[in-house]
């Protein structure tokens, strides 16, 4: 870095000092904090940005949102070349510069990576960045700071893309750097004319069975309940009512969105008894998230949960279903044709009902740790990957290679067999690649790909609920004295440290029927989480409670004195 270089950042970074006594970690998704507190994190972020659009001589994202936590936090995060979350390898240098305490240190800390990582200031392409935010009230500001960071790297450019959904901005990411078009426009243009695909594509028989009900999605009041009335307008065949989309008056995620919905069980704000019967859906605050429900007939504060695990099974039962059609799936496969590699990825959480439900259908199923990062890297693996976390966030990733050898066969079958069943099953699979978000999971295309999927089927909310019954499952935090003593194994299902705990553990869930319990330190608050499953509510309650016991008496502050 010349000294021209570091004096631009010297200058510009003492307008964003470090407030005292914070010390920030990039996590599970990005840094997340008290708003008051992210200037100067975000202005950091703003220049490691830069850094990595120089590294990696593409354009490179940044989003500025808290997603489910409450309004008066924020976050900061970035989104790499391929619309994915920024690469794990450089998650401790985003820890270091965010902390680093002086200007001074901070110059000190880039110099030496910029030489560990041969990061050239006068390469071909400059540093180019696209930063977007979420409805947030501080993130004009923090914006504002990410730029100044991106701006004080020579040359670089920042556009600002307003407010955007968190999958909206990975997508545009992806799409300019494989100079696909890549404006909200272009986007809302692909997620419906795919969608419209799919449906031109159901069946005639099914078409008429078809309840032409309607949907009522909660929007957290935030930017998903923003930005579906504009998606609403370009679909004719889908009738959506929106709620709590943020024009109400309601607070962003205050007894509203996903993360409310999933872990409560309970109706959001805006719902009540006559919407019994209804089909409903929740987004969170930057609409990554998706869950649908019902509201119980008997008590109706109550609600029936369709979680991410049923959203995954729905597709994967589509997916297999065409693969079938076209005979790219099974032992009955025909000689000459491509088996197709299709898998499942779930984390611990995912219902146990689930996996066995997905391993009766012959899938291969994979298990990763919390984290969409390594869910997505998983999926990635497979020619058609499906992952879902139990809360609602995930996608369908279809290879490169598979979709060049699906597109040479709807053009070998549309010149040999246009019209017929198999094409139009490789016709389906192509419009699912383009309607499902490629970069990240996406609440506004899942739902998409959710709702042509049931009227594909012509089944009803219930009826895709009964692809399995759920286990009763139970979740509690548990304050200890430090998460970090706690290291896990196998998908975070074993605990190896500290000794003995695992050991009380399979003692406790020896105790019940279908019993599965595990505990796992959190990456975004500081809680250990302890998860049980059983075969009754009751027996999943108190398996939980005596595990979260368990956690106590060897982590907790009792045991520390
Ligand atoms: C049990 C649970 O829902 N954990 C969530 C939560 O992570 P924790 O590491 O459990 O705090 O936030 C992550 C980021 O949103 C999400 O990926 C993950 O699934
Ligand atoms: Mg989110």
């Amino acid at each position: 870095m010349n000294d021209n270089q570091k004096s631009l950042i010297l200058n510009s970074s003492s307008q964003y000092p470090l407030p005292q006594g914070v010390k920030l970690s990039y996590g599970t998704s990005g840094f997340r904090a008290d708003a008051s507190i992210l200037e100067s994190t975000a202005f950091r972020v703003g220049i490691l940005s830069a850094l990595r659009s120089l590294k990696t001589q593409s354009l490179i994202g940044l989003m500025i949102t808290a997603s489910h936590n409450e309004v008066s936090d924020n976050g900061v995060k970035i989104a790499d070349p391929s619309g994915g979350l920024l690469s794990q390898e450089w998650e401790p240098f985003a820890d270091a510069i965010a902390n680093a305490p002086t200007p001074q240190h901070l110059i000190q800390l880039i110099d030496e990576f910029v030489k560990k990582e041969n990061i050239e200031f006068d390469g071909v392409r400059s540093a180019e960045i696209l930063l977007g935010r979420d409805t947030r009230p501080s993130g004009e500001s923090l914006l504002e700071a990410a730029k100044q960071g991106v701006c004080s790297i020579v040359g670089a450019t920042a556009s600002d893309m307003g407010i955007l959904t968190t999958p909206q901005l990975h997508w545009m990411v992806r799409a300019r750097n494989k100079d696909s078009k890549a404006t909200e426009l272009d986007y809302f243009e692909q997620l419906s004319s795919s969608f419209r695909c799919l449906i031109d594509l159901i069946p005639n028989e099914i078409k008429i069975n078809k309840t032409d009900d309607k949907l009522v999605v909660d929007g957290a009041n935030g930017v998903g309940g923003e930005k579906l009335p504009v998606l609403k307008k370009k679909l004719n065949s889908l009738d959506i009512e929106v709620r709590n989309s943020g024009k109400e008056g309601g607070v962003l995620n205050e007894g509203v969105g996903a993360d409310y919905v999933q872990k409560e069980k309970v109706v959001p704000r805006g719902f009540d008894s006559q919407d019994v019967g209804i089909r409903c859906a929740s987004l969170d605050g930057d609409a990554d998230r998706l869950v649908y429900f019902s509201v119980q007939s008997n008590n109706t504060s109550k609600i029936d949960l369709v979680d991410g695990d049923k959203i995954l099974s729905l597709f994967a039962v589509f997916i297999k279903e065409q693969l079938s059609i076209l005979d790219m799936e099974g032992d009955d496969k025909v000689d000459e044709n491509y088996e197709a590699c299709l898998g499942v990825v779930q984390t611990a959480y995912a219902n146990g009902a689930s996996t066995d439900y997905l391993k009766k259908l012959g899938l291969e199923v994979v298990f990763t740790p919390t984290g969409v990062k390594y869910l997505h890297e998983k999926a990635a693996e497979y020619d058609i990957g499906i992952y879902f976390e139990a809360n609602g966030h995930g996608t369908i990733l279809f290879s490169e290679g598979f979709l060049s050898r699906l597109e040479a066969r709807n053009n070998e079958l549309s010149s040999k067999s246009k019209g017929s069943e198999q094409q139009k099953a490789a016709l389906r699979l192509l419009a699912v690649s383009k309607l499902i978000n490629q970069a990240v999971g996406d609440a506004l295309s899942d739902m998409l790909l959710v709702e042509a999927i049931l009227q594909h089927k012509g089944w009803s909310i219930h009826d895709w609920s009964e692809l399995y019954q759920d286990l009763p499952s139970k979740q509690l935090k548990v304050k200890v004295v430090d998460r970090t003593a706690v290291v896990t194994s196998n998908a975070e299902t074993v605990v190896v440290r500290p000794p003995g705990i695992q050991e009380a553990i399979n003692n406790e869930v020896a105790k019940y029927p279908q019993g599965r319990s595990f505990i796992r330190p959190s990456g975004t608050e500081d809680v250990i989480r302890v998860y049980a499953e059983a075969s009754t509510q009751g027996a999943a309650d108190d398996l939980a409670n005596s595990v979260a016991k368990l956690a106590d008496q060897f982590l907790g502050f009792g045991n520390s004195g």
